[in-house]
């Protein structure tokens, strides 16, 4: 049993206490200041509570608030040197926080489907941490990048989500203009991206191999992926991300190490 504490339980942070509450190896403590928030965690925690200082004695601290609100947090939170203290905010270099706080910083660029268990989350570390490896294994998958790396993860699997849901309405929506039912259209194409996520994710075969599978010849997919191959859709894909890395680069611009 792990004791961890959540600092800050908007969208990111009540998906990490909605996704920990999956399992029954970790004993969460909710911290907002925010009363409205911890009731929505509530059933999905061991205790809720306004005072940082009662998240402070947990093994595990995860600093789940907005960029512009995590000096004051750190200020006022006081974590001995055993313990870990977890990032996740975009844009936010990890010597910033270790700056703050005794306790060993580790930074993560998770995503929403924590909640789910279906998290992919970029994991920047001096040495390696059972202890959080086995909690972010616990809310998805994970992989260990350099910090050099973490904007760019900020833009991918971070704000990713918004991005793939843009695509599934996208998608949806076309599916609409030929007659089909909104709902079913939007079953159909978010079941499609999972589906094929889960192929991605799995398959030792090439994403091209994968491809080459659907599209059988003479057939329909190769008419949709001519159109696709034809078009600006990948320009538009690296300027949307690179969008979102550069927005992260411009947040780390304002946090100097002390
Ligand atoms: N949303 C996402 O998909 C992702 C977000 N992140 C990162 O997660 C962090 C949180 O983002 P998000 O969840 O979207 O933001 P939210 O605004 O939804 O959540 C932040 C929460 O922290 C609370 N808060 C603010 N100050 C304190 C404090 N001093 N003590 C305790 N709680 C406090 C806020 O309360 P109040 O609203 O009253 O200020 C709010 O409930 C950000 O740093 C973001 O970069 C990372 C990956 C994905
Ligand atoms: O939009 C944001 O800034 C946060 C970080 C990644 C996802 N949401």
């Amino acid at each position: 049993m792990t004791d961890v504490s959540v600092i800050g339980c908007g969208h990111m942070g009540s998906a990490l206490v909605k996704g920990l509450a999956r399992t029954d190896t970790h004993r969460v403590t909710a911290c907002d200041l925010d009363t409205s928030a911890l009731e929505a965690v509530e059933p999905y925690c061991a205790q809720t509570t306004t005072d940082v200082a009662e998240a402070a004695t947990a093994e595990v601290v995860f600093v789940a608030v907005k960029p512009r609100a995590i000096e004051a947090v750190l200020t006022g939170l006081d974590l001995p040197a055993d313990a870990t203290l977890v990032t996740i905010a975009a844009g936010v270099p990890r010597s910033f926080v270790q700056s703050h706080t005794d306790a060993t910083v580790i930074r993560v660029m998770p995503n929403l489907a924590a909640e789910t268990g279906n998290m992919a989350a970029a994991v920047a570390w001096d040495d390696p941490d059972e202890t959080v490896a086995a909690l972010l294994d616990d809310l998805g998958e994970w992989v260990e990048i350099d910090e050099e790396h973490m904007d760019v993860a900020t833009a991918l699997n971070g704000s990713g989500p918004a991005f793939v849901y843009y695509l599934i309405q996208s998608m949806a929506k076309a599916a609409v203009a030929e007659g089909m039912n909104a709902d079913a259209a939007e079953t159909l194409a978010a079941q499609t991206f999972k589906g094929a996520a889960e192929t991605a994710l799995r398959s030792e075969e090439s994403l091209e191999a994968l491809i080459d599978a659907v599209a059988t010849e003479g057939g329909t997919t190769i008419e949709g992926m001519e159109v696709l191959w034809d078009s600006d859709v990948e320009s538009v894909i690296d300027e949307t991300l690179g969008a979102a890395a550069e927005r992260s680069r411009e947040l780390a611009g304002g946090f100097d190490d002390e």
